[in-house]
Protein backbone atom coordinates (compact mmCIF):
# COMPACT_ATOMS: atom_id res chain seq x y z
CA UNK A 1 0.00 0.00 0.00
CA UNK A 2 1.34 3.32 -0.98
CA UNK A 3 1.93 5.52 1.95
CA UNK A 4 -0.26 8.49 2.52
CA UNK A 5 2.29 11.15 1.14
CA UNK A 6 5.78 10.09 -0.56
CA UNK A 7 8.20 13.14 -1.41
CA UNK A 8 11.21 12.15 -2.97
CA UNK A 9 14.46 14.09 -4.28
CA UNK A 10 12.32 17.54 -3.96
CA UNK A 11 14.56 20.45 -5.03
CA UNK A 12 13.97 24.29 -4.87
CA UNK A 13 16.27 27.28 -5.64
CA UNK A 14 15.87 30.85 -5.39
CA UNK A 15 18.44 32.35 -7.22
CA UNK A 16 21.48 31.06 -6.19
CA UNK A 17 20.00 30.12 -2.84
CA UNK A 18 19.98 25.98 -2.11
CA UNK A 19 16.18 26.21 -0.05
CA UNK A 20 15.55 22.56 -0.61
CA UNK A 21 17.97 20.31 -1.61
CA UNK A 22 16.91 16.53 -2.19
CA UNK A 23 14.26 16.00 0.50
CA UNK A 24 12.63 12.59 0.45
CA UNK A 25 10.32 11.37 3.30
CA UNK A 26 6.81 9.48 3.85
CA UNK A 27 4.26 10.20 6.31
CA UNK A 28 1.80 7.86 7.38
CA UNK A 29 -1.87 8.18 8.36
CA UNK A 30 -2.55 8.91 11.74
CA UNK A 31 0.86 9.57 12.05
CA UNK A 32 2.23 13.31 13.75
CA UNK A 33 5.11 13.96 12.20
CA UNK A 34 7.25 17.18 13.14
CA UNK A 35 9.21 19.14 10.64
CA UNK A 36 11.88 21.18 12.34
CA UNK A 37 14.52 23.26 11.46
CA UNK A 38 16.71 26.95 12.30
CA UNK A 39 14.79 29.64 10.82
CA UNK A 40 15.80 29.76 6.86
CA UNK A 41 15.69 25.62 6.97
CA UNK A 42 13.47 25.54 4.37
CA UNK A 43 10.57 24.40 6.26
CA UNK A 44 7.72 26.33 4.49
CA UNK A 45 9.21 25.88 1.12
CA UNK A 46 8.83 22.58 1.78
CA UNK A 47 5.04 23.00 2.79
CA UNK A 48 4.17 25.13 -0.22
CA UNK A 49 5.98 22.29 -2.50
CA UNK A 50 3.72 19.57 -0.56
CA UNK A 51 0.30 21.50 -1.33
CA UNK A 52 1.31 22.94 -4.81
CA UNK A 53 1.07 26.22 -4.05
CA UNK A 54 4.98 26.60 -5.47
CA UNK A 55 6.04 24.15 -8.05
CA UNK A 56 9.70 21.80 -7.10
CA UNK A 57 12.85 22.69 -9.31
CA UNK A 58 13.01 18.72 -9.12
CA UNK A 59 11.41 15.76 -7.41
CA UNK A 60 8.05 14.41 -6.96
CA UNK A 61 5.26 14.62 -4.29
CA UNK A 62 2.75 11.78 -4.12
CA UNK A 63 -0.69 11.64 -2.12
CA UNK A 64 -1.87 8.47 -1.73
CA UNK A 65 0.53 7.11 -4.98
CA UNK A 66 -0.91 10.39 -6.98
CA UNK A 67 1.73 12.40 -8.87
CA UNK A 68 0.58 16.24 -8.13
CA UNK A 69 2.79 18.02 -10.74
CA UNK A 70 1.54 20.68 -12.32
CA UNK A 71 -1.94 20.43 -9.91
CA UNK A 72 -3.19 24.10 -8.40
CA UNK A 73 -3.49 24.10 -4.58
CA UNK A 74 -7.20 23.62 -5.01
CA UNK A 75 -7.24 20.07 -7.34
CA UNK A 76 -4.40 19.30 -4.21
CA UNK A 77 -6.88 20.19 -1.30
CA UNK A 78 -9.40 17.85 -3.45
CA UNK A 79 -6.56 15.30 -3.01
CA UNK A 80 -7.21 15.53 0.53
CA UNK A 81 -4.73 17.23 1.68
CA UNK A 82 -5.81 20.60 4.05
CA UNK A 83 -3.50 23.47 5.61
CA UNK A 84 -3.50 25.45 8.41
CA UNK A 85 -1.45 28.90 8.69
CA UNK A 86 0.68 30.71 10.56
CA UNK A 87 -1.66 33.04 11.14
CA UNK A 88 -5.65 32.61 11.13
CA UNK A 89 -7.57 32.76 8.25
CA UNK A 90 -11.33 33.11 9.25
CA UNK A 91 -14.19 35.09 8.52
CA UNK A 92 -14.29 37.81 11.34
CA UNK A 93 -17.76 38.94 10.90
CA UNK A 94 -19.47 35.68 10.47
CA UNK A 95 -20.08 33.48 13.22
CA UNK A 96 -17.88 30.83 14.51
CA UNK A 97 -20.38 28.17 13.14
CA UNK A 98 -21.02 30.20 9.66
CA UNK A 99 -16.91 29.90 9.13
CA UNK A 100 -16.76 26.41 9.44
CA UNK A 101 -20.70 26.23 7.36
CA UNK A 102 -19.04 27.76 4.75
CA UNK A 103 -15.87 25.50 3.85
CA UNK A 104 -18.50 22.52 4.59
CA UNK A 105 -20.55 24.56 1.58
CA UNK A 106 -17.97 24.51 -0.48
CA UNK A 107 -16.39 21.07 0.28
CA UNK A 108 -19.81 19.58 -1.01
CA UNK A 109 -19.53 21.59 -4.51
CA UNK A 110 -23.39 23.89 -3.19
CA UNK A 111 -21.31 27.46 -3.38
CA UNK A 112 -23.61 28.69 -6.09
CA UNK A 113 -26.79 27.39 -4.45
CA UNK A 114 -25.79 29.57 -0.85
CA UNK A 115 -28.12 32.43 -1.48
CA UNK A 116 -31.07 31.96 0.24
CA UNK A 117 -30.31 29.02 2.46
CA UNK A 118 -26.94 29.35 3.24
CA UNK A 119 -28.34 29.76 6.90
CA UNK A 120 -29.43 26.20 6.96
CA UNK A 121 -27.10 24.27 5.03
CA UNK A 122 -24.54 22.02 6.51
CA UNK A 123 -25.30 22.83 9.90
CA UNK A 124 -25.79 19.72 11.79
CA UNK A 125 -22.02 18.75 9.99
CA UNK A 126 -20.79 21.98 11.55
CA UNK A 127 -22.21 21.75 15.11
CA UNK A 128 -20.05 18.12 14.47
CA UNK A 129 -17.25 19.37 13.57
CA UNK A 130 -17.30 22.22 16.06
CA UNK A 131 -18.23 19.96 19.11
CA UNK A 132 -15.23 17.67 17.81
CA UNK A 133 -12.84 20.92 18.51
CA UNK A 134 -14.65 22.18 21.40
CA UNK A 135 -16.39 25.34 20.03
CA UNK A 136 -19.61 23.91 20.71
CA UNK A 137 -20.43 27.51 23.40
CA UNK A 138 -19.03 29.61 21.07
CA UNK A 139 -20.72 29.04 17.90
CA UNK A 140 -23.31 31.45 17.62
CA UNK A 141 -20.20 34.74 18.41
CA UNK A 142 -18.52 36.36 15.71
CA UNK A 143 -15.38 35.05 15.07
CA UNK A 144 -14.15 38.88 15.69
CA UNK A 145 -14.43 38.45 19.18
CA UNK A 146 -12.92 35.32 19.86
CA UNK A 147 -9.49 34.77 21.64
CA UNK A 148 -7.16 33.12 19.82
CA UNK A 149 -6.56 30.26 21.17
CA UNK A 150 -10.58 29.12 20.17
CA UNK A 151 -9.21 30.67 16.56
CA UNK A 152 -7.05 28.25 16.03
CA UNK A 153 -9.51 25.40 16.82
CA UNK A 154 -11.80 26.96 14.42
CA UNK A 155 -9.28 26.91 11.96
CA UNK A 156 -8.64 23.52 12.77
CA UNK A 157 -12.33 22.60 12.14
CA UNK A 158 -12.49 24.60 8.81
CA UNK A 159 -9.68 22.98 7.96
CA UNK A 160 -11.04 19.20 9.05
CA UNK A 161 -14.07 20.46 6.81
CA UNK A 162 -12.65 18.89 3.82
CA UNK A 163 -12.05 15.60 5.37
CA UNK A 164 -8.19 16.07 4.71
CA UNK A 165 -6.82 12.55 4.55
CA UNK A 166 -2.78 14.79 5.13
CA UNK A 167 -3.09 18.09 7.36
CA UNK A 168 -0.09 20.62 6.99
CA UNK A 169 0.40 22.70 10.05
CA UNK A 170 2.28 25.71 9.70
CA UNK A 171 3.16 26.32 12.99
CA UNK A 172 0.27 25.68 14.51
CA UNK A 173 0.55 27.02 18.06
CA UNK A 174 2.08 30.58 17.10
CA UNK A 175 1.27 33.19 19.38
CA UNK A 176 -0.51 30.90 21.73
CA UNK A 177 0.07 31.04 25.74
CA UNK A 178 1.98 27.78 26.47
CA UNK A 179 -1.44 26.24 27.91
CA UNK A 180 -3.37 26.83 24.73
CA UNK A 181 -0.57 25.19 22.73
CA UNK A 182 -0.16 21.55 24.69
CA UNK A 183 -4.21 21.61 24.64
CA UNK A 184 -4.57 22.64 20.64
CA UNK A 185 -2.08 19.67 20.21
CA UNK A 186 -3.34 17.18 22.00
CA UNK A 187 -6.51 17.50 20.44
CA UNK A 188 -5.16 17.60 17.17
CA UNK A 189 -3.41 14.39 17.80
CA UNK A 190 -6.59 12.64 18.81
CA UNK A 191 -8.60 13.54 16.12
CA UNK A 192 -5.41 12.47 13.96
CA UNK A 193 -5.27 9.16 15.28
CA UNK A 194 -8.92 8.73 15.55
CA UNK A 195 -9.64 9.66 11.83
CA UNK A 196 -6.49 8.48 9.86
CA UNK A 197 -5.10 11.41 9.15
CA UNK A 198 -1.74 12.19 8.54
CA UNK A 199 0.02 15.54 10.25
CA UNK A 200 2.79 17.32 9.41
CA UNK A 201 3.57 19.98 11.20
CA UNK A 202 6.54 23.00 11.60
CA UNK A 203 6.86 23.97 15.01
CA UNK A 204 8.94 26.14 16.79
CA UNK A 205 8.56 25.00 20.06
CA UNK A 206 10.39 22.33 21.30
CA UNK A 207 8.13 21.18 24.16
CA UNK A 208 5.44 20.64 21.64
CA UNK A 209 7.09 18.96 19.47
CA UNK A 210 8.92 16.69 21.75
CA UNK A 211 5.45 15.96 23.66
CA UNK A 212 2.85 15.34 20.15
CA UNK A 213 4.93 14.09 17.22
CA UNK A 214 5.18 10.40 16.75
CA UNK A 215 8.39 11.14 15.20
CA UNK A 216 10.68 14.53 14.25
CA UNK A 217 12.17 15.22 11.05
CA UNK A 218 15.18 17.89 11.08
CA UNK A 219 16.00 20.10 8.21
CA UNK A 220 18.94 22.42 7.90
CA UNK A 221 20.41 24.09 4.51
CA UNK A 222 17.43 22.47 2.66
CA UNK A 223 18.98 18.89 3.86
CA UNK A 224 17.05 16.29 6.25
CA UNK A 225 19.54 15.34 8.45
CA UNK A 226 17.50 13.23 11.05
CA UNK A 227 14.17 11.82 11.19
CA UNK A 228 13.56 9.39 14.45
CA UNK A 229 11.43 9.66 17.54
CA UNK A 230 11.91 12.57 19.45
CA UNK A 231 14.01 10.75 21.82
CA UNK A 232 16.09 9.57 18.98
CA UNK A 233 16.53 13.31 17.37
CA UNK A 234 17.31 14.87 20.96
CA UNK A 235 20.28 12.36 21.12
CA UNK A 236 21.22 13.02 17.43
CA UNK A 237 24.93 14.62 17.66
CA UNK A 238 24.12 16.70 14.75
CA UNK A 239 20.90 17.68 15.45
CA UNK A 240 22.24 18.39 19.43
CA UNK A 241 24.71 21.00 17.60
CA UNK A 242 22.53 22.67 15.64
CA UNK A 243 20.35 23.44 18.16
CA UNK A 244 23.11 24.60 20.74
CA UNK A 245 21.44 27.46 22.31
CA UNK A 246 18.25 27.50 21.71
CA UNK A 247 16.66 25.42 24.37
CA UNK A 248 16.70 22.21 22.74
CA UNK A 249 19.28 20.67 25.13
CA UNK A 250 17.76 22.15 28.28
CA UNK A 251 14.04 20.56 27.41
CA UNK A 252 15.92 17.13 27.16
CA UNK A 253 17.43 17.00 30.38
CA UNK A 254 14.78 18.75 32.12
CA UNK A 255 12.07 16.07 30.71
CA UNK A 256 14.56 13.58 31.50
CA UNK A 257 15.69 14.38 34.85
CA UNK A 258 18.99 13.50 33.72
CA UNK A 259 22.20 15.77 34.40
CA UNK A 260 24.35 17.20 31.51
N1 LIG B 1 10.40 33.56 -2.48
C1 LIG B 1 11.68 33.49 -2.13
N2 LIG B 1 12.63 34.17 -2.83
C2 LIG B 1 13.93 34.09 -2.48
N3 LIG B 1 14.40 33.34 -1.46
C3 LIG B 1 13.52 32.65 -0.74
C4 LIG B 1 12.11 32.68 -1.01
N4 LIG B 1 11.48 31.88 -0.12
C5 LIG B 1 12.43 31.37 0.69
N5 LIG B 1 13.65 31.83 0.32
C6 LIG B 1 14.93 31.48 0.94
O1 LIG B 1 14.99 30.07 1.04
C7 LIG B 1 15.55 29.66 2.28
C8 LIG B 1 14.55 28.78 3.01
O2 LIG B 1 13.46 29.60 3.46
P1 LIG B 1 12.16 29.03 4.18
O3 LIG B 1 11.23 30.18 4.40
O4 LIG B 1 11.64 27.86 3.45
O5 LIG B 1 12.76 28.55 5.59
P2 LIG B 1 12.00 28.19 6.95
O6 LIG B 1 12.70 26.99 7.49
O7 LIG B 1 10.55 28.08 6.71
O8 LIG B 1 12.33 29.45 7.86
P3 LIG B 1 11.47 30.08 9.10
O9 LIG B 1 11.57 29.10 10.23
O10 LIG B 1 12.21 31.34 9.39
O11 LIG B 1 10.06 30.30 8.62
C9 LIG B 1 15.93 30.93 3.02
O12 LIG B 1 17.28 31.20 2.77
C10 LIG B 1 15.04 31.98 2.40
O13 LIG B 1 15.64 33.27 2.46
Amino acid sequence: MSPLLEVKDLMKSYGGVHAVRGVSFTVAAGQMLALIGPNGAGKSTCFNMLNGQIPPDAGTVRIEGKDIKGLPPRAVWRLGVGRTFQITATFASMTVRENVQVALISFHGLISRVFGFAGAACREEADALLALVGLTTQAERPCGELAYGDLKRLELAVALANQPRLLLMDEPTAGMAPRERVELMRLTAEIARAKGIGVLFTEHDMDVVFEHADEVMVLNRGQLIARGTPAEVRRDPQVRAIYLGEGLLYDARHREGTAA
